[in-house]
Formats: structure tokens, sequence, C-alpha cells
């Protein structure tokens, strides 16, 4: 997996040797993805192309070498990443693509329908399941725009582990925005927390998905963390089964259980 730690332009030129860049296909907090194309394989690739603003070689060594960690991971669950790349100030992340893009994206079209929401929730717990288990790591920023889907409908987690670690270095961030919404109460009050943190932001995406936002989503992200610490877990409403219904509860208590379980409760 290339691993190119120095700002040499052949990094340039060798990342254009290998991949073609071709159009950009999203935008979030922490840069811009585009598509690609691997000349050599002609597989079709995404690029996220994150803007640094560390002069610091030591904290994007870190990030690279956590993304060379994570390119090792294997799961049909689980989007795979090619290796990184530095170019000038940018950091370039070559991963898997999945042409239907994510579930947020899905979502500007209207709120989904039970049935696939099970389905949705069922392979994300797959993928948590190798993460917990099979890697050792807490995905850490579950919810809809973190789910892709492939062409052949298959669902991908991706931004695991990354997103910790690229918030620990000083890559650019519009500060919180965007995810407290989905996070734990253990989370916000900055306590110990596992893998189980994972557990509540699915049932959060639940909602999201079943509704087109996470709970609160009017509120400012600078209260929500309040608002989610003194409030009761959000419900489903009356058209929806009393079986997503309870799964839901389930995964918002504080203290959820393993992930195993709710595999289990699911099929
Ligand atoms: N591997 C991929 N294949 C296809 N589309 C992707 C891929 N990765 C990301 N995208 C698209 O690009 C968009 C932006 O992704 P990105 O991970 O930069 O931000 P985000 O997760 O949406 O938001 P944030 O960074 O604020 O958490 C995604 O919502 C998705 O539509």
């Amino acid at each position: 997996m290339p691993l190119l730690l120095n700002r040499k332009k052949e990094n340039k030129i060798m990342y254009e040797n290998i991949y073609e860049k071709h159009e950009r296909i999203g935008k979030g907090s922490f840069g811009e993805v585009f598509k690609g194309i691997n000349k050599n394989t002609k597989e079709s690739v995404a690029i996220k192309i994150l803007d640094l603003d560390t002069e610091n070689d030591e904290d994007i060594a870190d990030v690279q070498k956590e993304i060379s960690i994570l390119s090792k991971f294997d799961s049909e669950y689980v989007t795979k990443y090619h290796g990184s790349y530095l170019i000038d100030t940018k950091l370039w992340i070559v991963m898997d693509y999945a042409a239907v893009g994510s579930v947020r994206k899905i979502l500007k079209s209207g709120a989904i329908e039970e049935k696939f929401i099970s389905v949705i929730i069922r392979e994300v717990l797959y993928g948590l399941n190798y993460l917990h288990k099979s890697c050792g790591i807490i995905h850490r920023d579950i919810k809809a725009a973190n789910i892709l889907l492939t062409s052949e409908g298959k669902v991908k987690l991706c931004d695991f582990g990354v997103s910790g670690q690229i918030t620990m270095t000083n890559i650019k961030r519009n500060s919180f925005v965007g995810t407290p919404y989905w996070m734990a109460p253990e989370v916000i009050r900055r306590s110990n927390y596992d893998s189980k943190a994972d557990i509540w932001s699915l049932g959060i995406t639940i909602i999201e998905l079943a509704s087109g936002n996470p709970p609160y989503a009017n509120e400012d992200p600078r209260n929500v963390i309040y608002v989610i610490l003194k409030s009761k877990p959000a419900k489903l409403g009356s058209n929806f089964s009393l079986a997503i219904k309870e799964f839901l509860d389930f995964c918002l208590r504080e203290e959820p259980e393993d992930v195993n379980i709710y595999i289990y409760i699911l099929l």
C-alpha cells in the first residue's frame, strides 16, 4: 500500500501515473471527494482530498499510518482503503468507489421505508461487528452520510477510524458542525466510552432514515449536546412496526448490549 510521507513533486507524478481524477462527487467538512480511475486496473475509485493546515510532518505521518492500517481491513461491509498520498498541502485518500453514493444523498428525495431501513441497518451491524470484533476499532461517526451504497445494492461503511484520528491532528475542520446530533451521551460527557457508542449513533441513524433528519435537527449544533443530555431518547412514529420501535429503544439505551445481540435481534 503506497505511503508517501514527504512533500516531493514525485508524489504528484507517481500518483498521476496510477490514478486519473474525474468529477467531484461530494463534499464534507473534511474536504472534497472525487471519482477516479486506477489506470492500471481500470477500476473506479473515490479520492478524498483533505486540506492540511499543519506543517508538522509527524501529524501527517500519524494520519497516513492510520490509513495504512485501515487499508488492511477487508470486509464486504466496509469501504476498502487503497492508499494515501501527500501532495503539497493536500492529503489524497484513495478508496473503493460506491456508485450510488451515501444513504444521506438518497434521503434528499424523501424518508426511507421501514423494509429498506431494516436491510441497511442489518448490513451496517455486520460492518460494525467486523470493525469492533475483528479490528478492535470504534467507528465514531455512524450516520447516513457515512453509509455508502454500491451499484449492486451493497451497503458499506466508510470514514471509520479515520475521523477521530484526523480530528486529533490539525487537519482543517469546520469545528463541531454536523456530528453532535448522532453522539451518544457518554461521548458528549467525554466519560469512558467504547464501541457501544456506535450503537447509540446507529439508533439515531434509524430516526434519520425514517424521518429525513436526526432528532433535534433544528437545534443549533452548539446547543444540541445539552438537549441530548437532558431529553428522553427519541422514538419512531406510529406508522412503524413494534419490532423496529423496540429495536430502536434497545439502541438508545445508555448501556446498550454487545453488537452481536443487535444482529441476532434483527435476523
Ligand atoms: N467511497 C465513496 N464512493 C462514492 N461516493 C463517496 C465515497 N466517499 C464519499 N462519497 C460521497 O462524498 C460525500 C462527501 O463525503 P465526505 O466523507 O467527505 O463527507 P461526509 O461524510 O458526507 O460529511 P462529513 O465529512 O461532514 O462527516 C458523501 O456524502 C458521499 O456522497
